[in-house]
């Protein structure tokens, strides 16, 4: 298990070429946010846009769209029951992310099984919260693609069959492998198995144990794989900031809101971008 360091942060975030636009840097599509967990969305997609991807969707229930727009008017706005356009959407995108607050009812099974089944080897899938209980309980195909899994330690009970006290670096990396996809198995110290690799986050705080710190982490691993490479790199560089952050919020916080950390990351990504690649 290789422990990560501050060289993860040079060696994946880039100073940006002048020659760019918006284009240059990803479309990442984010779906959840149920009737009551329109924050979980709002605060995913508030993570993507600060982290720099270049456009963002939100793909949510009608009732956020007000609130989505009145926080964050970077975002564009879809309505999840318009099951055409999110067909669309997904297609049209690099990145998707989906499952924070979108639920497990027949509506969220529904959106999760067009997605599943639309998504393309080119594309990354993002798969949080209520969509891995979904594919967890329904056994759901999973498709080709460059899948990254973000269960906490229940989610990854449900998905791994492997019960929370016997989630070894062993028996992760054998469901890991039957999986074929990335796994961040999140805890106060997550762990990160890619096909070749296992990697172990050093940082992170117990004034990140609040509701939405996992869904401000979907988010940013979406902003992050939509501009950085390799994509494996990407994803353990978003888990490190994500906590690099907390940690310097928690030096004079008792507790740190997940908001902050998406806040605050153009200043941090700033302080820590390396040369051009
Ligand atoms: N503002 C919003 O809109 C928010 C919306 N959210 C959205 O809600 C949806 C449901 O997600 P969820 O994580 O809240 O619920 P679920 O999947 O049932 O897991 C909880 C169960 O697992 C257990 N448990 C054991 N170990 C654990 C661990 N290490 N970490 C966490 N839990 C652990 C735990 O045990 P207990 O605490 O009861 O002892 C409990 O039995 C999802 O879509 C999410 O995005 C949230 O992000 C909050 C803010
Ligand atoms: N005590 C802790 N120390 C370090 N990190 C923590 C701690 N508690 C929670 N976290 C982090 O907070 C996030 C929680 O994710 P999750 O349970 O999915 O939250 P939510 O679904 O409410 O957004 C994970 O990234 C986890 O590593
Ligand atoms: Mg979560």
């Amino acid at each position: 298990m290789e422990t990560l360091t501050d060289k993860i942060l040079t060696s994946t975030i880039r100073q940006r070429p002048a020659d760019s636009y918006k284009g240059t840097y990803g479309r990442v599509t984010l779906i959840g946010g149920n009737r009551n967990f329109g924050g979980a969305i709002l605060m995913a997609s508030a993570a993507a846009v600060y982290a720099g991807a270049g456009l963002v969707t939100t793909i949510t229930d009608a009732s956020n769209q007000g609130s989505l727009h009145a926080r964050l008017p970077e975002a564009m706005f879809a309505d999840i029951a318009d099951v055409p356009q999110t067909h669309a959407l997904v297609q049209g995108t690099d990145v998707v992310v989906i499952g924070p607050g979108l639920g497990t009812d027949e509506a969220a099974l529904q959106v999760l099984t067009d997605v599943l089944r639309t998504v393309t080897p080119q594309q990354t899938l993002v798969i949080d919260g209520s969509a891995i209980t979904l594919v967890a309980q329904h056994q759901l195909a999973l498709p080709q693609a460059h899948l990254i899994f973000t269960p906490h330690q229940m989610e990854w009970q449900r998905l791994s069959g492997i019960a929370i006290a016997q989630q070894t670096p062993a028996a992760n990396r054998q469901a890991v492998d039957r999986l074929h996809a990335t796994v961040v198995v999140k805890s106060h110290r997550t762990e990160i198995y890619t096909a070749t690799q296992t990697y172990v986050n050093p940082l992170g705080t117990p004034a990140q144990a609040t509701g939405g710190m996992g869904d401000t982490l979907a988010g940013m691993i979406g902003g992050f794989t939509a501009q950085f490479t390799p994509l494996d790199q990407a994803v353990c560089a978003a888990v490190y900031t994500h906590s690099a952050i907390a940690e310097e919020l928690a030096k004079t916080q008792y507790v740190v809101l997940p908001s902050q950390i998406a806040a605050d990351l153009p200043r941090f990504m700033k302080a820590h971008e390396g040369a051009q690649s």
